[in-house]
């Protein structure tokens, strides 16, 4: 209460009175103490929260006018200007880096940068070290005189060089001497500590010293050498846009440029850019035809390129090539030319298909753009933050297509310069980061094909970022699936698909009644569906029809309810009693009938599908099994599956169900359980044609949902 006064009345003025150096020095080491005793404890990331959003600074430092501490205000985003700083305590490291920062008048603050990933050098502030903040944000911090410049947007605060000029002589205190041979010894050595960011620092700061040196060969030659030395650096810490261009610069026109062409390639592979790296591996060849390592990835490369241009991958291989601890990022590349991305009528921007495709046909295949192995959802959402921030800030070339993406409302906020370089960093928002992962992201197990057994838990989901598919809209009965492999998105057609016609996919898994699942896209993502199933929903049906299929359905799940079936292994039901098959049977007609024929000719009947899928296990338990297949063909049909014969006489292919069945079935786990339980009741009546069709209808859909050919007995396990 009392810190809400304070905040309150101090809102947009100069504090009356903020802790000394001396007080601030003092607490600050208590809390690095603390740090100390529990140095392994996992570091928590902070979430931006969109309701306290603003945009990152986009102003050159040159261009703000920098204030001392002692002019800043409480609760107050000083726009248009910026501060200089001198770090002068080693940092506390929590959600983000705090450390005592002292101005050139000897004012000191407390300044707190989030979002900062490992691989920079301002994740945790070296004492010592001075620092820009553009346009700074102060907050009071709770308790009394306590106040804290509170740096979000990773771009608004710049690792300045030490013989920077915007730094004030009175802070500098005196001329750094060291030369660019002390510099580089400085990133040598931190390179051997596996400080790796230190290393960048170091060898930045060396490559400076030389330009301010005499230009003789021998600066000439070390230069090149510090440019080696920092490619190879910025690649160990993934920052592939500089290690490329490092590696470029450290060029001298002789035959030992090979090394600077193999590290390029790496850095383009690094990037997914393969044409690019097998340029560059080709040139490093030409050098120097003998090199093994380069020999090694330009095969790598090639293989990457064959992926993308011809969709055929190993899947079983790349499955068992997962460890879910060291492997869930495969070796693949991404097979996407079916698709186009283009402006859809009614949903901005979608995938269009390029050509006909078939069912059961790979879409697209798709690697991750950005995906963290983590697998406890708890962590799952922050982890993608995190790492979608720090990409964006290691590999500028990113943002071209990831800051492309549909961010939420946050959009209207935007300046249109994010992605930009300012002041030799691009400038990142968060708040448009956290828009775009919240609107995009996807939630994936380690392997769909796994995740269908029976046995497998159902929580362990991580959440990982795909550009080109986040460019899908949802469809509540869409025309492909997707599985994952690890890293790897493989999207599946459904059904039969023409050239040109707009890829759909499911968002999420679709609720039965149109309003409850509407209420949901529309909280989630600001759309109301009107796909084929929604639209006709919504306007063909009345009213009153809705109401009373809602009601029948409560009262058709509460009688199945009293023996629920688990979806997902199909046990539940046991021996059921006559009088509560009746009861069921009775309330799934008066369910059925409240479907009204003209509307639902050519429409799945979500509604109707648990109650059918209840009454195949009841007659499965007593061994009923003609009554088994009635409904298990009621569950197709119930789907959208309207071309299932229930006859040997007609001629038909299991792959008709898919081909066949208008534009309107639901492909789902559940469809391929379905098919394997009316073969089952088909083999125990001796039609065993029907019973084949079914496994080989089942397997076809199997390898749908599972993204290749699996063993359904995988569905048992
Ligand atoms: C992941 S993005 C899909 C690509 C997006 N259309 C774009 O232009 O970038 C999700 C957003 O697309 C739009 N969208 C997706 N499916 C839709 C649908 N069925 N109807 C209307 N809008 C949809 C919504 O604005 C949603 O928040």
């Amino acid at each position: 209460m009392a810190a809400a006064t304070i905040k309150d009345d101090l809102a947009g003025q100069v504090p009356p009175r903020r802790l000394t150096k001396t007080e601030l020095l003092k607490t600050h080491k208590t809390h690095i103490k603390k740090q100390d005793l529990a140095p392994d404890a996992p570091r928590p990331v902070k979430q931006p929260i969109m309701s306290d959003a603003y945009p990152a600074s986009t102003k050159l430092i040159r261009d703000v006018e920098i204030i001392p501490l002692s002019e800043l205000r409480v609760e107050t985003h000083h726009r248009g200007k910026g501060i200089v700083v001198k770090v002068i305590s080693p940092p506390y490291i929590g959600a983000g880096s705090v450390s005592i920062v002292e101005d050139e008048f000897g004012n000191a603050d407390k300044l707190a940068i989030y979002n900062q990933g490992d691989s920079s050098i301002l994740s945790g502030v070296p004492e010592g070290c001075f620092v820009a903040v553009k346009e700074p944000y102060y907050m009071h911090n709770g308790g009394e005189n306590d106040y804290m410049i509170c740096v979000d947007h990773p771009s608004d605060v710049i690792l300045l060089r030490f013989t920077d000029p915007i730094i004030p002589e009175a802070l500098r205190l005196g001329p750094l001497l060291k030369s660019a041979e002390e510099w580089r010894s400085a990133g040598d050595k931190a390179f051997l500590e596996r400080d790796y960011p230190t290393a960048v620092f170091c060898y930045t700061e060396a490559l400076e010293a030389c330009n301010d040196e005499a230009q003789n060969e021998t600066t000439i030659k070390l230069q090149r050498a510090i440019y080696t030395k920092r490619s190879g650096t910025n690649l160990l810490l993934g920052r592939y846009d500089a290690a490329k261009a490092d590696a470029l610069a450290s060029r001298t026109g002789a035959s030992s440029d090979w090394k600077a062409y193999y590290n390029a390639g790496r850095a383009s592979y690094g990037l997914c850019e393969y044409t690019t790296s097998r340029e560059y591996l080709e040139m490093a060849l030409k050098l120097n035809p003998a090199a093994a390592a380069v020999r090694k990835e330009h095969e790598r490369c090639l293989a990457r390129l064959r992926e993308e241009e011809t969709g055929e991958y190993d899947f079983p291989a790349m499955h068992a090539a997962l460890n879910p601890q060291t492997a869930v990022h495969l070796d693949n590349g991404s097979f996407l030319r079916n698709t186009t991305i283009r402006e859809s009528k009614h949903h901005g921007r979608g995938l269009f298909a390029t050509r006909n495709l078939q069912a059961g046909d790979l879409v697209f295949c798709e690697k991750a753009t950005l995906m963290p192995n983590q697998y406890e959802p708890s962590r799952a959402s922050a982890a993608l933050y995190a790492m979608m921030v720090r990409q964006l800030c290691d590999n500028p070339s990113l943002a071209g297509s990831v800051l492309k993406l549909y961010p939420g409302p946050y959009e209207e906020q935007l300046t249109g310069a994010e992605g930009t370089i300012v002041d030799g960093v691009p400038v990142v928002d968060v708040f448009m980061v956290e828009g775009i992962r919240n609107k995009n992201c996807f939630s994936l197990p380690l392997a769909t094909v796994d995740n269908t057994k029976p046995s497998s838990p159902d929580d362990r989901m991580a959440k990982g970022l795909w550009v080109h598919a986040s460019h899908m809209n949802h469809c509540c009965v869409p025309n492909t699936m997707r599985a994952f492999l690890g890293d790897m998105l493989i999207s599946r057609a459904t059904r039969d698909i023409k050239a040109g016609e707009e890829i759909f996919q499911q968002y999420v898994p679709i609720k039965a009644l149109a309003d409850l699942r509407n209420t949901g896209f529309k909280q989630g993502w600001g759309f109301e569906c009107n796909c084929f199933l929604c639209a006709r929903e919504r306007t063909l049906s009345s009213t009153g029809m809705l109401e009373r299929r809602k009601e029948a359905l409560a009262a058709v799940e509460k009688a199945c309810n009293k023996r629920p079936i688990n979806m997902k292994t199909g046990d539940g039901v046991g021996i059921v009693p006559d009088a509560a098959i009746r009861t069921v049977d009775r309330l799934a007609k008066q369910l059925e009938d409240l479907h009204e024929s003209e509307v639902y000719d050519v429409l799945p009947r979500l509604t109707l599908i648990y109650p059918c899928n209840w009454l195949v296990e009841a007659h499965r338990g007593r061994k009923n099994h003609a009554k088994a297949v009635k409904y298990g063909l009621k569950v197709l049909r119930n789907f959208g599956f309207l071309s299932v014969p229930d006859s040997e006489s007609v001629e038909w292919e299991p792959r008709d169900i898919y081909t066949k069945s208008g534009e309107a079935s639901l492909m789902t786990v559940h469809v391929v359980a379905g098919l394997r339980k009316l073969a089952e009741g088909y083999a125990a009546l001796g039609r065993k044609e029907m019973a084949e069709r079914c496994v080989e209808a089942a397997r076809f859909g199997y390898m749908i949902v599972t993204g290749f050919e699996n063993d359904l007995e995988i569905l048992d396990q």
